[in-house]
């Protein structure tokens, strides 16, 4: 196995700790949702092996209306054409709603800020969002800059953004800046471009400015994160006529606890996109980020009652598949294969049914599936892993049949064969087939017709039985008695076809209501040797149900 040869300690160099000793976001709680905005069409747009044309960035933009998203950055209408087509297609042809605002992005560049203001003409609120590079290595290789020098970007940009919003006053702007590349830049240095912008911007409490603190790319752990938003929370001048952004992305994988520590740590707004996509690794998602809070019993003002049609609506427009295991929303987060995750979920299930809460409470699942207009269907799949527990609810939810719990460990055993045999999937079909093979269609050597009993005239406290049997294929009609049908049917197959079983349990349920109801019976008897073997009958009638039931483990004791 080769080894990486390089040296990290002389490659790499280790994130300093912010020096905040007094930092308070460790304690702090959620309460509310922050202020969401969407960058699926900016960010995470730019990031895509092809850019999404008109119809897919229609589709992506109406599904986030519908979604209840009131901040939407639609593009970087001085990138392309597509860009600034569609965000003057959303103006021409009233696609805002008027508690929506669109926002859009440029660099600090002025052909490139003229080009954005003249995408936005007639439109009612826009919110203008102006960046520029600050840490020190962007500082130094990309620019050839000093503090000055990038702070003069940013502020000529901004006057420019200012004086272009101020003659186009029918349209009520909002300003954002980005210092980007925020978290390699000094703390003191994102403080003083920060307040420069807000400098020209001037924001009140009445007309605030967002100022966006990027991870542009994710480079420390979470909570040094938080200590740099907790630490410009507490510096940054304007702080009352600011509205403190976060835009996190997601390098070392973190990028939601990010965004939940910056929270606590005192912003009050998130920009990410749909399942997290974005540059390199992604933005931070916002649908896991908000169905956290729902699952802390915070309504997080967005809708996801429908996660599938999210799901595939963002598979659509982003030409890229979302991920089986993605929280919340990937195909297989609702699913248990494990035998022990299976056995606690039926049982958590069955714990719910009996009780009056209103409080959802099942093992391994955080979040009741239904919320997100997902189904219980999957939430239970059988391969090799999986045991006795899953088998029987599988059996329950889709059959109907309550398996008593011995008989649940004999057939998960026939079930444990297959799967072993095969290294597959054991899907809900196969499962009820191998069932009634095994138990329900157990007709041979004998099978059960039909019966008729009467008082024994010797007796009144015992019944005779008659009972219609094919055995090896020869009709027959077999005679016993016993203190009920299934005592008497028992009595008439030793005597008559040899076969001596006692019935040591008995189990016995509806499935299904009405004219299509039928009786399901579930008998555990005991050969001579002392051997438990179950039978299983299914019919519409009550008493036939348990004479196929013992029926079906004669056959089965003579079979082992
Ligand atoms: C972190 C982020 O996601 S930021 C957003 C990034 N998004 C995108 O880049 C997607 C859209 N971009 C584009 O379509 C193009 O880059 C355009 C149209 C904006 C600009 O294109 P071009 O001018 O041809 O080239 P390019 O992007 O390479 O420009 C880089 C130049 O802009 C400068 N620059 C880069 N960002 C900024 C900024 N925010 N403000 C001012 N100048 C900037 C660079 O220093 C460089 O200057 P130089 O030419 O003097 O060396
Ligand atoms: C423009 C900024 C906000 C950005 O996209 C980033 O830093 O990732």
């Amino acid at each position: 196995m080769p080894r990486m040869t390089t040296d990290a300690t002389q490659k790499y160099v280790p994130f300093k700790p912010v020096d905040l000793p007094n930092r308070q976001w460790p304690s702090a709680v959620i309460t509310k949702p922050p202020v969401w905005c969407s960058v699926d069409l900016r960010d995470g747009n730019q990031a895509l092996i092809e850019p999404m044309d008109g119809d897919r960035k229609t589709r992506m933009f109406k599904l986030l209306v519908e979604m209840g998203f009131k901040e939407i950055e639609v593009g970087f209408p001085a990138a392309s054409d597509t860009d600034f087509g569609f965000v003057r297609q959303l103006i021409e042809e009233g696609m805002i709603p008027d508690d929506v605002t669109i926002q859009v992005l440029t660099q600090a560049r002025a052909e490139l800020i003229e080009r954005t203001f003249e995408s936005l003409k007639g439109a009612k609120r826009a919110i203008v969002h102006l960046y520029n590079s600050t840490s020190t290595l962007q500082r130094r290789v990309v620019f050839g800059q000093d503090e000055a020098g990038i702070t003069e970007i940013a502020v000529k940009g901004a006057r420019l953004v200012k004086q272009l919003a101020d003659a186009n006053p029918e349209t009520h702007f909002i300003f954002e800046y980005s210092p980007e590349s925020f978290t390699g830049t000094e703390l003191e240095f994102a403080r003083d471009i920060c307040g420069a912008v807000a400098e020209v911007f001037q924001p009140t409490p009445d007309h605030k400015m967002i100022i966006n603190l990027p991870a542009t790319v994710e480079m420390s752990t979470a909570n040094i994160y938080a200590d740099q938003i907790e630490w410009c929370h507490r510096n940054f001048r304007f702080r009352d006529s600011i509205i403190l952004s976060l835009h996190p992305h997601n390098d070392r994988g973190t990028g939601v606890a990010a965004a939940e520590l910056g929270y606590m740590a005192g912003a009050d707004r998130i920009e990410g996109t749909l399942f997290g996509n974005g540059e390199r690794t992604g933005n931070v998602d916002l649908v896991t980020l908000a169905l956290n809070l729902y699952t802390q019993g915070i309504d997080p003002e967005l809708d996801f009652s429908d996660i599938n049609r999210v799901r595939q609506t963002a598979e659509y427009c982003n030409q890229l598949p979302v991920h089986p295991r993605h929280p919340y929303g990937g195909d297989l987060v609702f699913t248990a294969f494990s035998g022990s995750h299976q056995d606690a979920i039926k049982k958590g299930f069955d714990a719910l049914a009996a009780s009056n809460s209103k409080v959802w409470e099942v093992p391994y699942l955080p979040i009741d599936p239904a919320d997100l207009g997902r189904s219980y269907e999957a939430i239970i799949r059988i391969n090799s892993q999986s045991g006795k527990g899953g088998i029987a609810y599988i059996l329950k939810s889709d059959y109907g049949l309550d398996l008593p719990r011995m008989l649940q460990v004999e057939f998960s055993r026939v079930i444990q064969r297959i799967a072993d045999e095969t290294s597959k999937e054991i899907v809900p079909q196969l499962i009820w087939d191998t069932f009634q093979d095994e138990y329900v269609r157990r007709d041979s050597p004998i099978d059960f017709q039909e019966h008729s009993t009467i008082p024994d005239t010797r007796n009144p406290s015992m019944r005779v039985i008659e009972a219609r049997i094919v055995e090896n294929g020869q009709a027959r009609t077999i005679e016993g008695h016993g203190n009920g049908p299934i005592a008497a049917y028992v009595d008439a197959l030793a005597r008559n076809c040899g076969v001596a079983i006692t019935v040591q349990d008995y189990h016995q349920h509806a499935i299904g209501h009405g004219a299509d109801a039928r009786s399901v019976t579930y008998i555990e008897a005991q050969r001579e040797d002392g051997k438990v073997i179950w039978g299983v009958g299914i019919s519409p009638d009550i008493v036939a149900a348990s004479l196929k039931a013992v029926t079906s483990a004669v056959n089965r004791a003579l079979a082992a």
